[in-house]
């Protein structure tokens, strides 16, 4: 291998285009610095599996390049891979091995695992995920978050430098979700840069140190999270029982997108001095509790730059 690069993963003018005619994936330009927890954010459909199959050199791109830890794939994937741990679509389990079977037959197909380090390789990755409890139970006994988990530890069965992981808590419960962004954080502590795809914004806000968010194919912005909302002004949120009253005054100031909920009135900021609305308010006899702008989230970020709602279903 190279010596370590800064950069974990790059792509240039990345493409696909399915057969069917479908542009997946369009020009995309993505930087994941070593040592982040990078998020990879989309609405469901926005090429985002389709990017990390062909970061892992599963299908090859129309167009553009992208590297790997620093070697193009899919031209060095026999090379890359196995410094690479990846969840990608669901683990591959056999429901009628135990978790710790599964592991030691998963690390058995590894030609360059030692056999006779097996047992202790799988112990400690049991334990890393939290399932030396559970590590005897059949898998298709195991919760959604338990296979998951043990997905996981199956990638982590090797030392590894980049963690590839699609959509890993979607179908969890909230439980199971803080199980493993709290795992993310750990791993991402001990230096393994993260690359994780998610349709959850504050998902992303929680556990990621970078993002980039994708739409329609298309890359909309990527950077330290915490700077991508910096440049977006947040919703004005006003409090006061007289909320319908607040909530009309608004939309004269020339509010945006107005919502009420009980004494909760937020609206996108109107272009103008906030101390003239707040006296406007005032002077229409709406008895103001609280008034002031909100920090934006990543999803104003996603609305501001894209001009649409961010679909979170599915
Ligand atoms: N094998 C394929 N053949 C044709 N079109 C495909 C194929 N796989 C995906 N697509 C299309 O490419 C687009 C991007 O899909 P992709 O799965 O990469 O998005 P995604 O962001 O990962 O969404 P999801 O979270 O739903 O998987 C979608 O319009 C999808 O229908």
């Amino acid at each position: 291998m190279e010596e370590l690069p800064d950069t974990v993963i790059a792509t240039q003018a990345l493409t696909k285009r399915y057969r069917g005619g479908q542009l997946a994936v369009d020009g995309l330009d993505l930087t994941v610095p070593a040592g982040s927890v990078f998020g990879f954010l989309g609405p469901n459909g926005s090429g985002k599996t389709t990017t990390i199959r062909m970061l892992m050199g599963l299908i090859e791109p129309t167009a553009g390049s992208a590297r790997v830890l620093g070697q193009p794939m899919p031209r060095s994937a026999r090379a890359v891979l196995p410094h690479v741990g990846a969840l990608i679509e669901g683990p591959a389990l056999y429901g009628f091995l135990s978790g710790r079977d599964n592991l030691l037959r998963y690390d058995a197909a590894d030609p360059t695992a030692d056999p006779r380090t097996r047992r202790t390789r799988v112990a400690a990755a049991l334990d890393r995920v939290g399932l030396t409890a559970a590590a005897g139970k059949k898998a298709k006994a195991y919760s959604l978050g338990m296979k998951q988990r043990l997905g996981l530890a199956a990638a982590l069965l090797q030392p590894r430098r980049l963690l590839v992981l699609d959509e890993p808590t979607n179908g969890l419960d909230p439980q199971g979700m803080r199980e493993i962004r709290s795992l993310i954080r750990e791993l991402a502590s001990d230096g393994t840069t993260v690359f994780l795809s998610s349709h959850l914004l504050d998902e992303i806000e929680q556990v990621c140190t970078h993002a980039a968010v994708m739409a329609q194919g298309r890359l909309i912005t990527q950077g330290v999270v915490a700077e991508l909302a910096a440049g977006v002004r947040g919703r004005l949120v006003v409090t006061t029982p007289d909320a319908g009253e607040a909530a009309r005054v608004l939309k004269e100031q020339g509010a945006g997108d107005v919502v009420v909920i009980d004494d909760r009135v937020t609206a996108e900021p109107p272009d103008r001095d906030l101390a003239d609305v707040n006296a406007a308010l005032v002077k229409a006899g709406v008895r103001v509790r609280g008034f002031g702008v909100e920090r934006a989230s990543l999803e104003d970020a996603f609305v501001a730059l894209t001009g649409e709602g961010f679909d979170v279903a599915g």
